[in-house]
């Protein structure tokens, strides 16, 4: 192609008329932002907060679910974005992605989605934008409350906000119980985003007279299911009747039971239902292997120490039915010694103990959590490789979210069952569940027998004994006339 006139290496000079109106054209952009920012500046800091509120608003109504993969996609204030992206969050997974939007709209939402599939953004998005929205300030009280069914999981939910709304000017606060009631209600006038357990607030809301929640805008419920198996059903209905009516609700959970749909009929108005993984082919998530071994009660606690000494280097829940089952087993395996550390974590634990293990087990690379159910649900442990059931879960639904420990967000994980043969059926309801359990068979040549062991040891261990019968276990040599416990039906 020959070249032009005004092309480089024409050796012809650039036409002054067109550059000087190229510069005027800069110039006057340049100047035009510089008037605007002067402009801004002069404003107080709260209209042009109040402008990019209504600009923020205006999209809310244009989120195509289609288009969003960052949540940078959503019209989200710039200081959570920064919280999200401080704290290494940049892509939404699938819930996120489904219930953001709506519950920006101002929806009810009802989500439910797998274990370690990232509900808690889902809903702390959400809560920092309704807040942002109102330019609530600490002066303005509760404007949000998050129902946790644990204390641990309302901990982890806390400091989860902590981490991604620590840009925002809000103030939030932890009620769970186990603190000095009287310390509590001096603070909790000023908290603008409460986290906390069922029974703890119905206490706050029935004894602390300057509570009130009559601005409150929005309610979530973690865990739902799991805070009306625990027998708070009539607590939350007392709870949701001293709320005021007009509040957006958000309710969450891997797994959803009749009950849910009675408490969401009472809580929720014309509720979104996103199940994410309601047409998936498995209940749990796929990088998750599952599997169960049948064994006879005598071999129980052999088949776990063989466990552990064969898993030194992993990190491990073990779940078991009761308080005193996890006492007992606790201090019979810190005798036997299996060379690994072991944790224990139980409801009958004093609130400073049960922290510091949480936080220890947290920081560990290689441990043993022995645990109730207090730990199954929702508890986001870093890198657990395996879970354990010691002891038959109560129902499909329990199993899930126990085995769900492991296996979180893109991780690999391994979930091991044990059942007596009494216990079969569970494996029924299981499939029934779309959970994939596969039996394998205990290797005789792997299982190391520590019942000599266990013997010797209750036999000088006078207090280890009387444990063993309080914990109802009924080992052949004990002739205990009580009957078994849960777990060792
Ligand atoms: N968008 C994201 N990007 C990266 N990591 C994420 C994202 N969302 C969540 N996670 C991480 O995934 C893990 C699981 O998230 P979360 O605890 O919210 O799951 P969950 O669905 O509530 O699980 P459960 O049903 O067991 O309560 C956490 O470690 C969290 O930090």
């Amino acid at each position: 192609m020959g070249k032009t006139a005004n092309s480089p290496g024409s050796g012809a000079r650039p036409d002054p008329v067109r550059s000087f109106n190229r510069w005027k054209k800069k110039h006057s952009h340049r100047q035009n932002k510089k008037k605007q920012l002067r402009k801004q500046l002069k404003k107080p800091e709260w209209q042009v907060e109040r402008e990019s509120i209504s600009r923020l608003m205006q999209n809310y109504e244009k989120i195509n679910v289609n288009e969003i993969t960052r949540f940078s996609d959503f019209p989200l204030s710039k200081k959570t974005l920064k919280g999200l992206q401080e704290a290494q969050y940049r892509l939404v997974t699938e819930i996120q992605k489904q219930t953001i939007g709506l519950a920006l709209q101002g929806k009810d939402v009802l989500g439910a989605a797998k274990t370690g599939s990232g509900k808690t953004l889902a809903f702390l998005v959400p809560v920092l934008e309704a807040l942002y929205r109102l330019q609530w300030t600490s002066t303005d009280g509760l404007g949000v409350l998050i129902i946790s069914p644990t204390r641990e999981l309302a901990y982890q939910t806390f400091e989860v906000l902590r981490k991604v709304g620590k840009n925002h000017d809000f103030s939030a606060g932890l009620i769970i119980g186990g603190k000095d009631l009287k310390h509590e209600a001096e603070r909790i006038n000023n908290i603008n985003i409460l986290v906390c357990t069922p029974g703890r607030l119905l206490q706050h809301m029935d004894e602390t007279v300057s509570f009130h929640a009559t601005d409150l805008q929005m309610l979530v419920l973690d865990e739902a299911d799991r805070i009306l198996d625990m027998g708070f059903a009539d607590t939350m209905n007392a709870v949701i009747e001293n709320l005021p009516k007009k509040r957006q609700t958000l309710l969450f959970s891997a797994t959803q039971t009749k009950s849910v749909k009675d408490l969401a009929r009472l809580s929720l108005k014309n509720p979104e239902y996103v199940w994410v993984h309601e047409k998936a082919k498995y209940s749990t998530p796929a990088t998750l292997e599952q599997n169960y071994i049948v064994c006879e009660l005598q071999q129980k606690i052999s088949v776990l120490y063989s466990f552990l000494r064969s898993h030194l280097k992993k990190k491990s829940i073990v779940f078991f039915s009761s308080c005193k089952e996890v006492q007992y087993l606790y201090r019979v395996f810190c005798r036997l010694r299996p060379g690994v550390s072991i944790l224990a974590l139980h409801g009958r634990q004093q609130q400073m103990r049960r922290m510091e293990v949480y936080n220890e087990f947290v920081r560990k690379r290689a441990a043993v959590l022995f645990a109730t159910d207090i730990a199954a649900r929702g508890l986001d442990f870093p890198a657990v490789n395996w879970v354990l059931q010691f002891d038959c879960p109560e129902d499909a639904n329990t199993y899930i979210h126990r085995a769900g420990r492991t296996a979180r967000y893109k991780e690999d994980g391994e979930a091991l069952l044990i059942l007596l043969p009494s216990e079969k059926a569970m494996v029924q309801q299981l499939l029934q569940k779309k959970v994939p359990v596969k039996e394998i068979k205990i290797n005789p040549e792997k299982l190391i027998d520590v019942q000599k062991k266990l013997e010797s040891i209750l036999a000088q261990d006078q207090d280890l004994k009387e444990r063993a019968q309080r914990a109802g276990v009924q080992w052949r040599d004990l002739g205990s006339s009580q009957p078994p416990p849960p777990g060792f039906r």
